[in-house]
């Protein structure tokens, strides 16, 4: 069964999505836009570790590692973990986008169960730009890129200034965040004017 909520369908006046002109070249691995991130970060034990790419258009690959710390049910994949692979790699559009925006509503389809040790191979797209509002979809795959749907998800993020965290996040993470200057790059390469 599938289906999207009127709250992922874009208005009448959205526009297409456009490739921001300093956008990573396709192939260019992302890297993670937070260490501590639990999708992306390298600093988190069991965190996701995904790795996402550039690709054409506003698009992106990403592959993540099914480990023993994602399970639910014995020998499988959680079905959060799986949202969060989605979540993260629809996050990654950003880059190409060159906006901070975060998940306003993220809708799953659980299409096949994902066992430990399984490579997901997820794809996700921006599908429209209304104002603040970004749409976009993502696939994941097992087997291979081209392999069995096993999960896919459309959202809709909502473009924030770096306000949004400063104002929201705890104190302690932000000035680490702020005297850490990898992490003040990392978000220009977000933001046109931090
Ligand atoms: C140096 C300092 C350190 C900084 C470090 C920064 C680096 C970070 C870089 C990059 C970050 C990327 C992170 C990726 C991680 C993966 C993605 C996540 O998991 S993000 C976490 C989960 N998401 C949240 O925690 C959002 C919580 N929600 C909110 O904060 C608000 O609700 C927010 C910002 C989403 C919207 O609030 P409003 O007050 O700004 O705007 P309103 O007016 O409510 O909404 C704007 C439009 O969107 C629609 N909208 C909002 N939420 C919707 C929903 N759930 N469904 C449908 N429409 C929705 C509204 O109807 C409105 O539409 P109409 O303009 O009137 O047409």
């Amino acid at each position: 069964m599938s289906g999207t909520s009127s709250g992922l369908t874009p208005p009448a006046d959205a526009v297409a999505p456009v490739r921001h002109p300093d956008a990573p070249a396709p192939g260019e691995p992302l890297g993670a836009h937070y260490g501590q991130c639990f999708g992306c970060g390298g600093e988190q034990p069991h965190g996701l570790r995904l790795e996402a790419r550039a690709g054409d258009g506003v698009s992106v690959t990403a592959e993540f590692t099914v480990r023993p710390a994602h399970q639910g049910a014995p020998g499988l994949a959680h079905g959060g973990v799986l949202a969060t692979a989605l979540d993260e790699t629809l996050g990654s559009l950003n880059w190409l986008l060159r906006t901070i925006a975060v998940t306003g509503r993220l809708e799953t389809d659980f299409v096949r169960p994902v066992p430990v040790g399984t490579v997901l191979y997820l794809d996700a797209e921006v599908t429209a730009v209304a104002g603040r509002k970004i749409y976009s979809r993502a696939t994941g795959r097992i087997g291979g890129p081209e392999g069995p749907v096993a999960v896919r998800a459309e959202a809709l993020f909502i473009e924030v200034k770096v306000d949004h965290f400063t104002e929201h996040g705890r104190p302690q993470e932000i000035r680490a965040a702020m005297d850490d200057p990898d992490q003040l790059r990392r978000v220009r390469a977000f933001e046109v004017n931090p």
